[in-house]
């Protein structure tokens, strides 16, 4: 089998760094300029400089080359995944599609499995996902992810053909549970960021990264998610490896607000478009999710961080 990355970001890059010690990989840029600028230099200069790219990655603007692989890497950010995809879905029939994105689309409150099975319905889909730095993976620093796939024969090959040396792959059905975990704990990392740079202390911190869990499980539960998938890798791992880390751009994000600092707006933070996502459908289905919806306001600068907190310590006392 052979495998393409389409998205040349920094995940996408990462993930074809890692593969490539497995055998030849495709990468995929929509931009020929820079697909161009990484095939001279044998680096991503814009996302992980200095990190030298291996000499059996093929770097590629044409889609034609890329689309030749039969297992295909989709390491596009969530909003922009279904026009990714509708770009060219003809050619897209009958591949093997992996997403590697984080998030819930604000058009249509629906993750990236479901966008790629409306958008090349004859497609075999699956997901990649759980903690791990673009960085780390493309030092070569060891990491665990979650492969997510409903079809049980599929998810094991994908398993085997995408594990690497340093990437260990775990297998899960529930692809609902592993694509919530993913999108939803970069909601709760913008707001343990924000929380530490208005210096409200680590204790505050971990108030919120529990409190936000039990936000994940409950909006997780309610769309059929299995509990111990967001136990796992790609709900808990995730959230304590981006609500910690300042390698975290969602965090980083959230940092600048507590600290009332700008952000380079060139960023992809998934949980921005996900946290009002979430909120949005939370209030429609009658789902106590204050953490979300506070962080959906705060991202948008609706009130201060101070307030923010306020506003949640003020709320009715409850059990836990
Ligand atoms: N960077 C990281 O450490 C990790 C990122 N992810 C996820 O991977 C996804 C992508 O993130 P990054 O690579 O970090 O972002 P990035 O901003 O570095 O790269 C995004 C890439 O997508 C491309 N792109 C955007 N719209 C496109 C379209 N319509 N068609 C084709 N290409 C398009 C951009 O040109 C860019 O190369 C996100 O959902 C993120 O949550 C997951 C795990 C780790
Ligand atoms: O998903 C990630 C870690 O697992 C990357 O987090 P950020 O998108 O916040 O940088």
């Amino acid at each position: 089998m052979s495998v393409s990355v389409l998205g040349s970001g920094a995940f996408g890059t990462a993930l074809a760094i890692s593969l490539a010690g497995n055998g030849p990989v495709t990468l995929w840029s929509r931009n020929g300029d820079q697909a161009k600028q990484m095939r001279a230099a044998r680096e991503n200069a814009t996302r992980l400089p200095s990190i030298a790219l291996p000499a059996d990655i093929t770097v590629t603007a044409d889609i034609a080359e890329a689309l030749r692989a039969a297992t295909l890497l989709l390491a596009v950010p969530m909003q922009k995944l279904r026009s990714a995809l509708q770009d060219h879905a003809p050619a897209l029939r009958g591949k093997t599609l992996v997403a590697c994105c984080k998030g819930i689309e604000l058009t249509s409150g629906l993750g990236p499995v479901a966008v790629i099975k409306e958008s090349v319905p004859d497609a075999r889909v699956a997901l990649l996902t759980g903690p791990s730095f673009a960085d780390d993976i493309a030092h070569g620093l060891p990491t665990a992810l979650t492969l997510a796939c409903e079809d049980t024969e599929l998810g094991k090959a994908l398993q085997t053909e995408l594990t690497t040396a340093n990437l260990r792959l775990y297998r899960t059905t529930d692809t609902i549970g592993a694509e919530l975990g993913g999108a939803l704990k970069n909601v709760m990392a913008i707001g343990c960021g924000a929380a530490i740079g208005a210096g409200l202390g680590d204790s505050a911190r971990a108030a919120l990264m529990t409190r936000g869990f039990a936000e994940m499980q409950r909006f997780a539960a309610m769309r059929g998610a299995r509990a111990d998938t967001l136990m796992g890798l790609s709900g808990l791992g995730d959230l304590v490896l981006t609500c910690s880390s300042e390698l975290s751009r969602n965090y980083r994000f959230g940092l600048s607000l507590g600290l009332n600092q700008p952000f380079d707006s060139q960023m992809t933070v998934e949980g921005v478009a996900t946290a009002r996502a979430m909120s949005d459908i939370a209030a429609k289905e009658g789902l106590d999710m204050p953490i979300s919806a506070t962080v959906a306001d705060l991202s948008h600068g609706a009130y201060s961080v101070t307030e923010a907190i306020q506003n949640l310590l003020n709320r009715p006392l409850k059990e836990e």
